[in-house]
């Protein structure tokens, strides 16, 4: 679902802030950068408070934050919704037993590691990342916490990069974006 086709009036906001870098980190790719989002109190708030609107009261006892940009979103949406926050993270990053996830990016390959111990069994959990674009680095995030008997109840992104189908790599998970970019 996108939040864009019901046109909230803070989306187009939203949308202005982020600065769209051509050939970064590799020729040919579109880098959508969320610092500039980020430099705006209003349009981030507005980001942050779109999310907890939409999932406050839904039951989520655990948000998971994927490094690096997710841990700008998720902690705030973590502590409106009174959920946990449990950060995903890239390897050798996490002290403690871990289970990990390989996954292939838009330009690379890359793993994910969790906590042991952190999400326990039928926990109530919501993804959180700034942008879905293979879709790779989400369904790791999913794979991580069903192996540990969550249920992902959602993924939010702040921006979708459509073209790429990356929603089709989810296994039927919802997933909510704020905006798209082609
Ligand atoms: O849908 P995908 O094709 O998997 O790509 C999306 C991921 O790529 C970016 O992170 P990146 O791996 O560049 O890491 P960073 O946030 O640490 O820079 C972005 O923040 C997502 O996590
Ligand atoms: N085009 C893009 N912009 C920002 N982050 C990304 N991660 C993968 N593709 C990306």
């Amino acid at each position: 679902m996108s939040a864009y086709k019901d046109k909230d009036a803070r989306i187009n906001g939203i949308k202005d802030q982020i600065r769209v870098v051509p050939n970064f980190p590799k020729p040919g790719i579109m880098f959508q950068d969320i610092t500039t989002l980020l430099l705006k109190p209003k349009e981030f708030k507005d980001t942050i408070d779109m999310f907890v609107e939409r999932y406050k009261g839904k039951n989520i006892s655990v948000v998971a934050g994927i490094e690096a940009r997710g841990f700008i979103f998720g902690p705030p949406i973590a502590l409106a919704i009174g959920a946990k926050f449990v950060p995903l993270r890239k390897p050798k990053k996490l002290p403690g037993k871990v289970i990990s996830e390989e996954y292939i990016l838009e330009y690379g390959r890359d793993c994910l590691e969790m906590h042991v111990g952190a999400v326990e069994s039928a926990e109530r959990a919501l993804v959180v990342d700034d942008l879905i674009a293979t879709g790779g680095t989400l369904c790791a995030a999913i794979n991580l916490l069903e192996r540990v008997g969550a249920e992902v109840v959602e993924c939010a992104c702040v921006i979708e990069l459509p073209d790429l189908k990356g929603r089709e790599r989810l296994n039927g998970k919802p997933l909510y974006v704020l905006v798209e970019s082609h």
